[in-house]
């Protein structure tokens, strides 16, 4: 049966559990983050980010988000939470119908603008993302928060491919794109056990949540939100609101670097 999640009225994160029982599992995401609370762990590195934007190859509108992937090259992730090395396989965001709302994980129980999510898997042990996320240590999710202020010039490729994916299922070239220029200055990071947070929210990945935002602009929030849920020819439906709400942390504790 085709899976008719989305973020609805009637098929969003609230109804998720009854085709994913796994949606009530022990290490799902998001979380609210409470930094007071976060422990140091002496064990944890410092991150360690290299990428390659030859290897970017297409922007697409999946109907959830809007997502750039990235062809299999030398780009890794080493060091943070994780042993061995992590690839980089795509980027998308999540975010809201206002610049007051959007993300996905919470600081004190404060949402940003928009979240993105540099989704990496461990090619140290899995042949592919696939069978990566099937694995407890499969993958490693980068989350950067977006605020809401100056416009953000290294976000401006991106608004602006957005004009030839407006409808669910289109895809465009996107090349030379480097998404380290999309991390803050700051790499200092909370991590913690999770899950992909939407379906199949496979409880595979560790998370690496950046305590330091990047900016976004108002006008360039609003190219977001131009993006549709839906085809080409269905009735349309803006893209917004495209996030889960934190999940409980049950018996998880999170960790922050340094
Ligand atoms: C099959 O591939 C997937 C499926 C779901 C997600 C969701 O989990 C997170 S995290 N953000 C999402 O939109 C994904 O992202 C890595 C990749
Ligand atoms: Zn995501």
């Amino acid at each position: 049966m085709a899976h008719d999640w989305g973020y609805g009225h009637h098929n969003g994160p609230s109804t998720w559990s009854k085709s994913f029982p796994i949606a009530d599992g022990p290490r799902q995401s998001p979380i609210n983050i409470v930094p007071d609370q976060a422990q140091h762990d002496p064990s944890l590195k410092p991150l360690s980010i290299k990428y390659d934007p030859s290897t970017a190859n297409g922007i697409l509108n999946n109907g959830h988000s809007v997502q750039v992937s990235f062809a299999d090259g030398d780009n890794s992730l080493t060091g943070g939470p994780v042993q061995g090395t992590y690839r980089l396989a795509q980027f998308h965001f999540h975010w809201g119908s206002t610049d007051h709302h959007g993300s996905e994980h919470t600081i004190h129980g404060k949402p940003f603008a928009a979240e993105l999510h540099l989704v990496h898997w461990n090619a140290d042990k899995y042949a592919n993302m696939a069978e990566a996320a099937k694995n407890p240590d499969g993958l490693a999710v980068v989350g950067v928060f977006l605020q809401v202020g100056s416009s953000n010039p290294q976000l401006q490729p991106v608004v602006d491919a957005m004009a030839d994916i407006q409808n669910m299922g289109t895809q465009h070239t996107f090349s030379n794109f480097n998404p380290s220029t999309l991390l803050p200055n700051s790499l200092d990071y909370w991590t913690y056990d999770g899950s992909l947070t939407t379906p199949p929210l496979l409880e595979s990945v560790t998370w690496i949540v950046l305590k330091e935002h990047i900016s976004v602009s108002h006008e360039q929030m609003a190219k977001f939100r131009s993006l549709l849920f839906t085809k080409e020819g269905q009735h349309p439906c803006h893209m917004q609101n495209n996030f889960r709400p934190p999940q409980p942390l049950k018996d998880r504790k999170v960790r922050v670097y340094p």
